[in-house]
């Protein structure tokens, strides 16, 4: 198998023996090929169990899982773990290997010769990301975020079609988990495996999933929902209450200026007349233009009353003091009106041309929870 499967629990059940009540209970949903669904919920909520139950390193009690269709629980336990890639906080990595035997791991356990093996660890290096050399080196030489690539290098040797990784950045410091993090999505959007990702932090679990599995004390599920149903429509109270009172700054994050519709805006052109450049400002209902120069690029703003009857010239106009492009989350947009006076920002398209203008106004409509 390889490629991506589909995940599915099916009113799935787990109590530890001698437990007065279950870890999980009544557990159900369903990950299609190739997506990331992230686990999340408060401590104890029963992520790591709903996780170990997929590979079996502990059994269900009740109900089923499904890899591909078929129930894990028909399968060998060994067999099956060859097929999931496991990636786990810190201590995951065999310390008196090196990280080429490490990411080795189970292409030797499936027997694969020495050629074929070499290469795939060569090919793993490279799409984590770690130069060929340190393949020689111990995981006691490496980074704790080198550490966490060969970890994910490790897990995607055999090419599985469900990876399941928990609390993969947990330990590292925030800005190498963000790097981390934005390195797995890119590397996702080339091997599009089916995921399944525990995390007890809701912005990871935001950026991360394309559906997020919010599960409440008892390993009952609150909500199953993408990110931005969610975040615009949380299921009760539970739910609000975890996601966070800025949910609607969280949902700034997830939306960018190239999904809304941009204001025209009123624009003028360097060298001319001021007549037309007033007329075409009281058109848009506009109190400022925005200046082009001859290439049609933006270079500033021109407040009318500061059109004297002399062509549009660039010393009059305020140099702009930000431009976004389509790529800009709403998020970083809205912070750089704010900055700005909360006048409309300007944004260009990638050859610099202008694009449109956003204001407070549109950005505030885009936040309003779909019908
Ligand atoms: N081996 C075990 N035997 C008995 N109870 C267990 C065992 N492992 C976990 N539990 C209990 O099951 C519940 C769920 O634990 P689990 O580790 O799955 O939660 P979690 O959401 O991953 O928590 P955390 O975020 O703190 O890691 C907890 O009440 C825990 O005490």
């Amino acid at each position: 198998m390889s490629g991506a499967a589909p995940l599915e629990f099916r009113n799935v059940g787990k109590r530890y023996p001698g437990a007065d009540r279950a870890a999980i209970d009544d557990l159900s949903f369903a990950v299609p090929a190739g997506e990331i669904c992230v686990l999340v919920g408060p401590s104890g909520c029963g992520k790591t169990t709903a996780m170990r139950l997929v590979n079996r390193m502990i059994d269900l009690t009740s109900g089923e899982i499904l890899l591909d269709g078929k129930s894990v629980t028909a399968r060998k336990p060994a067999e099956l773990r060859r097929e999931i890639g496991y990636v786990i906080q810190q201590i995951g990595l065999f310390p008196h290997q090196t990280i080429a035997q490490n990411v080795a791991t189970v292409p030797k356990l499936l027997g694969w010769d020495k050629g074929r093996t070499e290469q795939r660890v060569a090919e793993l290096l490279e799409l984590v990301g770690l130069p060929a050399e340190m393949g020689a080196r111990y995981p006691s030489q490496l980074s704790g975020g080198q550490r966490q690539r060969v970890g994910v290098a490790r897990a995607l040797a055999a090419d599985p079609p469900l990876m399941l990784m928990d609390e993969p950045f947990g330990a590292i410091d925030p800005i190498n988990r963000e790097r981390l993090q934005d390195e797995f999505l890119r590397l996702q959007s080339e091997i599009r495996k089916t995921v399944v990702f525990v995390t007890h932090d809701i912005d990871e679990a935001i950026k991360m999933g394309d559906r997020i599995a919010i599960l409440r004390e008892g390993g009952k599920l609150a909500q199953y929902a993408t990110p931005d149903e969610l975040l615009a429509s949380p299921a009760d109270e539970f739910v609000a209450k975890f996601v966070g009172a800025d949910r609607g700054l969280k949902r700034l994050t997830l939306s960018h200026l190239g999904d809304i519709q941009l204001a025209d805006g009123a624009v003028a052109r360097v060298g001319e007349p001021a007549a037309d450049a007033r007329q075409r400002a009281e058109r848009h209902g506009a109190d400022e233009l925005v200046v082009l120069d001859g290439a049609e690029q933006p270079i500033g703003r021109l407040p009318i009353e500061r059109l004297n009857g002399q062509p549009v010239a660039v010393e009059d106009a305020d140099p702009l003091a930000a431009t976004a492009g389509r790529a800009t989350s709403l998020r970083d947009a809205l912070s750089l009106v704010v900055a700005d006076r909360n006048r409309p920002l300007v944004v260009v398209e990638d050859d610099g041309r202008l694009a449109g203008l956003v204001s407070l106004e549109l950005i505030s409509d885009a936040l309003r929870p779909p019908e």
